[in-house]
């Protein structure tokens, strides 16, 4: 494409070479190919600006930064924008043309990944060719791949959306991570609707406060959702409030689901050990719906979902008939087996507070035992998050089996200290295998084992070393050991 082609993104007017063919576009300058726009931004780790040396002599046909970058003194044309992150995103979608006609973004802090992968499904049974994207990965007709962002950075993203519509992907649902919206890696896609769930404590090494945190997330409704889009808003939660607020003064199209929702309103429901009954007023009508899901949550998100597919065009009863139809995403409350006793176990992906809770008060009603809990929290994140874990497990649970999750680049010993902080009764465990050993031996009718917050991923992070590693397999594997 020529450079003036990307007037309106990029400052290419008066003097400047437009004739220029350029090629691809890229932040990261160890991917930089001859011809390609290198964009220069500041990150978490480094400042973008110091690789445009490394870019140029990759063969970077142009810069792109921020005004007033040290870039030292390249011999290739500079342009500079108010805002790199932003030039990115749109670039990228510019050079990767096409996405699926209709796409929805949803954020909170707990219940994107359900809500998109609900969608997702509702949108198939409607007929249409559907694609779901976020930490489980992506999902489309022919396609499962993991990938490593919960939102994936612009470049990976068009890439990806433009490879969808071209296998003929109509509709697609996506994660707004409060750091992808923060960074401005959706800020290139077209959204249809937008969705919130719920907000909690999440991520408090990135951003200072929670009103930040909040902030952030209402980027979707404030900045990217185009005037008069529907937003899917959950009703029931502490910040459902400011964030209609939010969405009404930047003209959204408010649409609110849950027991205080008028799109969607929730009349009565009535949560079993393995499904839910549910009520749902839509436009009048009541809908009965039998949803095949544990988790007291799993209603609130499957509204959303619901919600989102009607306001982009699905017919209502077809959306909320899906419902009854719906399989939870990997690692969320997932039932992996029970011991020969009967005791259910499941892994969950709660690796915060508020979803730590959630998923402990959720088996309680069911369980004539004990709730026994194996958690740990990961390294090189929020460090506040920590004890106030091991409070909630020491509430909720019966037994506690403190263990290591990610530690990454920390003293897995201080993180598990953090949590027995708070937690004096727990029994800490340090090697996660023995761990979940540990806790399914001890069960006995009537209890419920839950292992917490790795859901579904597949390995285990010690200083820079990933090593195989998954909850599922290894609540399999002493299964059987423990029936043999
Ligand atoms: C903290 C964070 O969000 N970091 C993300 C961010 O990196 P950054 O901008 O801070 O990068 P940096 O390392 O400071 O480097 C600055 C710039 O120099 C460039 N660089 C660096 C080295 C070099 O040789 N040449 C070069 O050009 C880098 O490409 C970058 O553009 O932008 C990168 C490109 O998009 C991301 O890969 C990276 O994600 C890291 C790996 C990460 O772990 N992110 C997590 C925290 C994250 O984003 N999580 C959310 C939420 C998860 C959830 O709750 O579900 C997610 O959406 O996944
Ligand atoms: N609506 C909800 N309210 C409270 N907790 C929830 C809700 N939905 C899911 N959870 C809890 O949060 C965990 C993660 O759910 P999910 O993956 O759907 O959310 P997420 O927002 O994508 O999280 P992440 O940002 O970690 O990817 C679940 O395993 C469950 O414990
Ligand atoms: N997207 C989240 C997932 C955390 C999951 C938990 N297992 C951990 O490692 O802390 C993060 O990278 O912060
Ligand atoms: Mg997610």
């Amino acid at each position: 494409m020529k450079l003036k082609e990307l007037a309106g993104i990029l400052p290419v007017e008066g003097t400047f070479p437009g004739d220029l063919e350029t090629g691809g576009v890229s932040s990261d300058s160890r991917t930089i190919q001859t011809g390609d726009i290198f964009v220069a931004v500041a990150g978490t780790k480094a400042d973008g600006a110091v690789y445009a040396a490394d870019a140029e002599k990759r063969g970077a046909a142009v810069i792109v930064a921020a005004k007033g970058a040290r870039l030292g003194s390249p011999s290739i044309p500079v342009l500079s924008v108010d805002d790199p992150r932003r030039a990115l995103a749109l670039l990228a979608a510019r050079l990767f043309s096409g996405q699926p006609e209709t796409m929805v973004a949803v954020t909170g802090t707990s219940g994107k990944t359900s809500v998109a992968a609900f969608t997702r499904q509702i949108w198939e049974r409607a007929g249409f060719a559907a694609a779901s994207i976020g930490t489980t990965g992506v999902v489309a007709p022919g396609r499962n791949e993991y990938g490593s962002l919960t939102t994936p950075d612009p470049v990976e993203l068009h890439r990806l959306l433009s490879e969808l519509a071209k296998a003929g992907v109509t509709h697609a649902s996506m994660e707004a991570s409060s750091h992808g919206l923060d960074q401005r890696r959706l800020d290139g896609v077209k959204l249809a609707a937008g969705g919130f769930t719920n907000l909690g404590r999440d991520h408090m090494d990135y951003h200072p406060t929670v009103e930040e945190y909040h902030q952030a997330k209402l980027r979707l409704f404030d900045t990217l959702l185009p005037k008069g889009a529907p937003a899917v808003i959950f009703a029931d939660d502490p910040w459902s409030q400011p964030t209609i607020d939010a969405a009404g003064a930047a003209g959204l199209e408010v649409l609110t689901v849950g027991r205080h929702g008028d799109f969607l309103r929730l009349k009565r429901v009535e949560h079993e050990r393995y499904r839910q009954r549910a009520e749902i007023e839509a436009g009048g009508i009541i809908h009965e719906i039998d949803l095949p899901l544990a988790g007291d949550f799993q209603i609130y998100n499957a509204l959303v979902a619901a919600g989102l597919a009607i306001a982009t065009g699905t017919d209502a009863a077809k959306a909320l008939g899906a419902l009854e139809k719906l399989k939870g995403a990997p690692g969320r409350l997932d039932l992996v087996g029970t011991t020969t006793e009967g005791a259910p176990i499941y892994v969950d992906y709660a690796h915060k507070p508020d979803a730590l809770e959630n998923v402990l008060a959720s088996v309680r009603p069911f369980t004539t035992g004990r709730v026994v809990v194996v958690f740990g929290c990961g390294g090189d994140r929020d460090r506040g998050k920590r004890p106030i874990m091991g409070e909630i497990a020491t509430r909720l649970a019966d037994v506690t089996i403190v263990t290591d999750d990610n530690p990454r680049s920390e003293v897995p010993e201080t993180i598990r200290a953090a949590i027995l902080a708070a937690a004096p009764d727990a029994v800490e465990i340090a090697d996660r295998r023995a761990a979940i050993r540990e806790a399914i031996s001890m069960l006995h009718a009537g209890d419920t084992l839950i292992v917490a917050g790795k859901g579904h991923e597949e390995g285990q992070t010690i200083g820079a070393e990933t090593f195989p590693f998954s909850d599922h397999e290894e609540v399999r594997q002493a299964l059987r050991e423990l029936a043999a």
